[in-house]
């Protein structure tokens, strides 16, 4: 016989990107209510020491379970010209974690071993970030440092930007994507 424990059914209560279903979204996480979702686009990535731009698809889903944060995972794929799907790229998971004087924290974990603690504010239908730290395991590239936004369009439309300090280069755009709910 196990543990009543053992025999719960999981997950209680699971999470979800959709706000019509599932727990009430914590107060705390009001000001983050309008990325709550599963968005997917594209955009493009360059930067100074690599052949771009390319274009890449991406998707990033953003849920909650009723507690005052949000989860976060955004992946990316290169494209060719036609749009079809060339190589997987980047690919994060992390947490937003809005705090209690109004400053928005958020960490993510890169499958390139580099951990981002950003801080930030959240803006009516604007989120800027900028890191504080940056961990980097043995074997990951060199970055220094990262300045996020994602802004959204009366239209619908979320823009990411971010640019980055890495391999030697001063802060320098990096990636832009345009993403819509789906
Ligand atoms: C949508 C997100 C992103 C896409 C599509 C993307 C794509 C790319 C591409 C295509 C390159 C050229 C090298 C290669 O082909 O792999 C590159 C280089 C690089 N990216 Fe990104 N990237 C993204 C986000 C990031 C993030 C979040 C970081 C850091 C955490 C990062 C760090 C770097 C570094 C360090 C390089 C190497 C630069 C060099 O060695 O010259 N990228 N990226």
């Amino acid at each position: 016989m196990g543990s009543s424990s053992e025999r719960a059914q999981l997950p209680i209560p699971a999470e979800t990107t959709d706000l019509c279903y599932g727990p009430p979204l914590h107060d705390a996480c009001a000001p983050l209510r309008a990325l709550v979702g599963v968005w997917r686009g594209g955009g493009e990535v360059d930067y100074p020491s690599i052949e771009g731009p390319y274009r890449f698809g991406q998707q990033v889903a953003i849920s909650h379970d009723g507690r005052p944060f949000l989860r976060h995972e955004a992946r990316a794929w290169l494209l060719d010209a036609e749009g079809d799907v060339l190589r997987p790229a980047a690919w994060e998971t992390g947490w937003w974690r809005p705090q209690p004087d109004g400053r928005l924290e958020l960490l993510i974990s890169h499958c390139t071993g580099i951990l981002e603690l950003f801080y930030g504010a959240a803006y009516p239908q604007r989120w800027d970030l900028s890191t504080d730290t940056v961990v980097r395991a043995a074997t990951a590239k060199d970055v220094e440092a990262a300045a996020r936004s994602y802004a959204l369009d009366d239209d619908g439309t979320l823009h990411y930007a971010e640019s980055r300090a890495m391999v030697g280069l001063p802060m320098t755009p990096h990636v832009t994507a345009r993403l819509h709910r789906s």
